[in-house]
């Protein structure tokens, strides 16, 4: 049972799947009006649980928001048992055509005297309200007088519980559509909806939870069988993927030996803190290729790593890379290039992109990429590479996909399809795609990691992590995945015990290891 738990926490869809994963269980006997109970249920009981977190009085008054469609109809149950639990309960309907279950249950919470509103202006106050306008139905933009609604309801300082999703939000892009409800807490159904992981769509959504409505995983499977999958990443999986335990018997070599290249007379820290990200990968090998001038700061540093001094430019960048006698770029398990660089390091790019070995490229090493044509330079490389854009580097490497902002994960599915890059994009909640257009997403973090210098941790132990799966059996994207996930858990723990304004880079890196302990 657990397992079933585990692996439908990992799946999310968009509404066209959940709709044919809807219809084959009402094919296979399910009643559609059996399902509404339940999952209505599972909303009314999970209700005050959520609220004796708060202040909430029983007996306190709740507003019921009702749509059109089922998403209505699963509000107007919820309304249904809440009331009978002692609530003083309003309900606003304010569509004139409704589907025939969701008509029957307003008809029936009309019998038991639920006071019943079609206009905003006469709604009462209330402690709470139900949002089940629309879910995963809704296809055009919001028009007025329901969009003036949504926005006067937003306006009332009362909670806003959604059901489904907040009504107004695309439930694949996660776009506003015209306007939408400002929910304090969403109960998703059944399976995460892919909305719930666009960055767009996170302040409308306040704190998700899934409601487990027991979809047969064969159903699940059914539907997304041919289709490129979008992977939530849960701690057990990532986990599972890190190089744990090691072999008792082993040596530092076949731990992974990872060539960081970064750093410059101008960004001497972001090589700093690329190094300590390294480190906490538990990487059995480190090299840094710095400039000269920055090599006895870095070795003060990370006395375990082994420095490599390079000649440098007159603005200080790396020249060329002068690594040790018998030592070549194929001498290294992977290979991470980029913070602090500047852009004066262009030929050191240019001789890494044509190496065979698993590539990392981030900051600057993206921004020289972007200049020499991301897309048909990294078509001719022979290993893997990863690429690790935040939204504006994105955009300069690929100007010519789905914007970014409008939806990240097509955006990210595209680039790594047209560059067979690994690509990371970076954001408040991370997706990684691979060029066969599989999605991996990190489900929580924090805006504590908004500041300069946590990306450069999150390509050292993406580097040192991927320099181990070279060695083992780790499939390259689970690995940029739970080093996504890992960094995030890293940024969160520390934001708990210091607050959001306590996690800078470098107490992020004190707070890896703790993030796994
Ligand atoms: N059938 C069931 O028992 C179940 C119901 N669920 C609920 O059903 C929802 C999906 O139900 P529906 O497919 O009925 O869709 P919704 O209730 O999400 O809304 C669709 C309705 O809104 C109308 N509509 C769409 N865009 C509009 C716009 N811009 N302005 C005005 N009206 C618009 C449509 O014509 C349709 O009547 C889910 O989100 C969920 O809440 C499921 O999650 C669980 C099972
Ligand atoms: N609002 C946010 N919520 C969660 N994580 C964030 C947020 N903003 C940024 N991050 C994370 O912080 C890191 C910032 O990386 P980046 O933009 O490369 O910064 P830098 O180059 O200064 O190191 C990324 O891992 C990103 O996902
Ligand atoms: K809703």
């Amino acid at each position: 049972m657990e397992d079933r738990q585990e692996k439908i926490s990992q799946v999310v869809v968009t509404a066209g799947q959940m709709r044919d994963i809807e219809k084959r269980i009402f094919a296979a006997g399910m009643p559609v009006v059996a399902l509404m109970e339940k999952v209505a249920g599972l909303i009314a009981r999970r209700i005050p649980e959520v609220l004796s977190n708060t202040s909430f009085l029983r007996g306190s008054c709740i507003g019921i928001l009702v749509g059109p469609g089922h998403n209505g109809g699963d509000a107007l149950v919820v309304a249904r048992e809440l009331y009978f639990r002692g609530h003083e309960i309003w309900i606003y309907s304010p569509f004139s055509k409704l589907k025939e279950l969701t008509s029957q249950h307003l008809q029936y919470a009309q019998s038991l005297g639920i006071p019943i509103y079609q206009t905003i202006e006469q709604l009462p106050n209330s402690d709470l309200l139900i949002d089940g306008l629309f879910g995963f139905g809704l296809e055009r933009n919001l028009t007025d007088p329901i969009a003036s609604a949504i926005n006067q309801l937003n306006e009332l300082s009362v909670p806003i519980y959604s059901i489904d999703l907040p009504s107004g939000l695309h439930t694949d892009t996660g776009e506003v559509l015209g306007t939408a409800i400002r929910a304090t807490h969403t109960f998703c159904l059944g399976l995460w909806k892919l909305a719930f992981f666009q960055d767009q769509a996170l302040e409308y959504m306040g704190k998700a939870e899934l409601i487990d409505f027991d979809i047969p995983l064969v159903d699940v499977e059914a539907v997304l069988k041919d289709a490129p999958r979008i992977k939530r990443i849960t701690p057990a999986t990532a986990l599972d993927t890190l190089p744990l335990p090691r072999p008792p018997v082993t040596h530092k070599y076949k731990e992974g030996h990872l060539l960081l290249i970064c750093g410059s007379r101008r960004y001497a820290g972001g090589a700093i803190l690329t190094g300590l990200g390294a480190r906490a990968s538990g990487v059995g090998m480190l090299s840094i290729a710095v400039p000269e001038s920055l090599k006895s700061l870095l070795v003060s540093h990370l006395p375990e790593a082994l420095i490599v001094g390079c000649p440098e430019t007159e603005t200080g960048a790396i020249a060329q890379l002068q690594l040790p006698e018998n030592t070549n770029l194929s001498s290294f398990n992977a290979i991470a290039c980029g913070p602090g660089l500047t852009r004066d390091a262009t030929p050191i790019v240019q001789e890494v992109i044509k190496s065979e070995r698993p590539l990392i490229l981030d900051a600057d090493g993206l921004n020289i990429l972007a200049q020499m044509g991301a897309i048909a330079t990294l078509k001719k490389r022979q290993a893997v590479t990863v690429l690790t854009p935040h939204t504006g580097e994105f955009e300069r490497l690929f100007p010519d996909v789905t914007d970014a902002k409008h939806d990240r994960v097509k955006a990210v599915q595209e680039a790594a399809a047209q560059s067979e890059a690994v690509v990371l994009l970076k954001g408040a909640r991370t997706a990684i795609a691979n060029p066969q257009g599989a999605v991996w997403i990190i489900p929580e973090s924090t805006p504590a990691l908004a500041r300069g210098g946590s990306g450069d941790v999150l390509t050292g132990l993406l580097g040192g992590l991927l320099a181990q799966a070279a060695t083992k059996q780790i499939s390259v994207e689970d690995i940029v995945a739970t080093a996504a996930w890992w960094h995030s858990q890293a940024g969160i723990l520390a934001a708990q015990e210091r607050t959001e304004l306590g996690v800078d880079a470098f107490t992020l890196t004190q707070y890896l290891m703790k993030a796994l302990t």
